[in-house]
């Protein structure tokens, strides 16, 4: 019988039955992971699009009063589900701040391009628009 990969070093030291208990388990976890993984790459599908707007209309790329009610919010629903709100605000921030790096990532090149443009005396904005799309698989 050959040994789970999932069983990992335990496999070494831990009786049959134990094992079986832990890889079972480390089985609903890597599915859990992969679900994370999906979502969080929803997510900055997402948020790269608001990048994209906020560039092309010159909004800041962070909106603190926004950033607040999500943790405000985030943390209730950690409460309930039982979830340290503390753990919840620390992984909206992280999560956040690279929001606001990709943002800012694409203010930037979308500024340059429209320099570039300016400098060149073109009337031509679709190199600014390639500029944002450029941006936008950049950043993913
Ligand atoms: O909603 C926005 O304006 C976003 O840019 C998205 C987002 C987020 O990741 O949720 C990121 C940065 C802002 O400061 C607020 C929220």
């Amino acid at each position: 019988m050959s040994t789970d990969p999932r069983a990992g070093e335990a496999a070494a030291y831990v009786e049959p039955e134990i094992l079986e208990e832990l890889v079972s388990m480390r089985a609903s976890i890597d599915n859990i992971d992969a679900t994370l993984v999906y979502l969080l790459a929803e997510r900055f599908k997402a948020t790269q699009r608001v990048g994209v707007l906020k560039a092309k209309h010159r909004l800041p790329a962070a909106d603190p009063a926004r950033e607040k009610k999500q943790i405000e919010r985030l943390k209730r629903l950690a409460d309930d589900a039982q979830l340290d709100p503390e753990f919840a605000e620390k992984f909206l921030n992280f999560i956040i701040e690279e929001v606001i790096r990709h943002h800012q990532a694409i203010s930037a090149s979308a500024g340059a391009t429209t320099e570039d443009t300016a400098a060149h005396s073109s009337a031509d904005t679709s190199e600014a628009g390639s500029a944002y799309d450029a941006a936008e698989t950049e950043n993913r």
